[in-house]
């Protein structure tokens, strides 16, 4: 998978070459470009922002500089492959634009992202980006996904490029060393929240592991878990409780 990102503050994104992304780019199983924005603004001062249409505070991102800047980095521009931009590969395109006002991130959207080719994100600042970038591109053919990534209002979209590209990427096979931890998280695909985890020393500040977890009854210990994860959920999120069926919630001791 190759993940793009178009920003005025590309230095933001210098987290992506550490840890887990920047290990997947390293072994090759996953591409990471960043993009300045400035770099297609070429008036004198290198615009990139304009006064709202309609008044109000604040400044909006301009469209043609986005669109020079999108064409090129998706590809679309027809001179094919542009210096680093995606050729135009096969498979599933995507452009994220992070927004407040955007679709709620949550692990089904990293699950349905994981399969596309490329992902790029047009990361706003100011007031956000001229609404009419999103609307060109879906009249382009092209997947725009508005995403917000919670209920809160941040500068700009890279912390949420951030947010999205390392719950995707962790999706992507290869990219976690260890598989199955996939498969054991919270909002997995039963719903609820992860069970709380411990390890060595058993005992520690007066605190004790339960001993059912070092019993080496492994069904003991799954439904020791299960019903963790349940008291978990009630209280911490009841409205994921909500939603879930009763079959999740099966006789579950209520234990906290
Ligand atoms: N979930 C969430 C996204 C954002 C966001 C995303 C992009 C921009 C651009 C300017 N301000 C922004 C804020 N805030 N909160």
């Amino acid at each position: 998978m190759r993940f793009d990102v178009v920003t005025i503050f590309p230095d933001y994104l210098r987290a992506l070459d550490l840890s887990l992304v920047g290990r997947a780019v390293a072994t090759g199983t996953l591409e990471v470009h960043v993009h300045d924005l400035r770099r297609w603004a070429h008036d004198r001062h290198r615009t990139v922002d304009g006064t709202p249409a309609g008044g109000g505070a604040g400044m909006v991102m301009r469209p043609d500089v986005w669109g020079k800047a999108l064409d090129e980095v998706m590809g679309l521009d027809g001179t094919g492959s542009s210096t680093d931009g995606a050729d135009p590969a096969p498979g599933r395109r995507v452009l994220v634009v992070p927004t407040p006002s955007g679709e709620l991130f949550t692990q089904r959207t990293a699950e349905d992202l994981a399969s596309a080719a490329t992902i790029t994100f047009a990361c706003g600042r100011y007031e956000g980006i001229d609404a009419r970038v999103a609307q060109h591109y879906r009249a382009r053919g092209v997947e725009v996904r508005e995403l917000s990534i919670g209920d809160y209002v941040l500068s700009g979209g890279e912390v949420a490029a951030l947010v999205v590209i390392e719950a995707v990427a962790r999706l992507v096979p290869g990219v976690l060393g260890n598989p199955d931890s996939v498969v054991e998280e919270s909002h997995g695909a039963d719903g609820l929240l992860e069970h709380p985890a411990y390890t060595r020393p058993l005992s520690w500040r007066g605190l004790e592991v339960d001993p059912v977890l070092v019993s080496g009854d492994h069904a003991r210990v799954r439904r020791l878990r299960r019903d963790q994860s349940i008291a978990r959920t009630a209280q911490r999120r009841p409205d994921l409780v909500a939603v879930l069926g009763a079959s999740a919630l099966d006789g579950a001791d209520r234990a906290a």
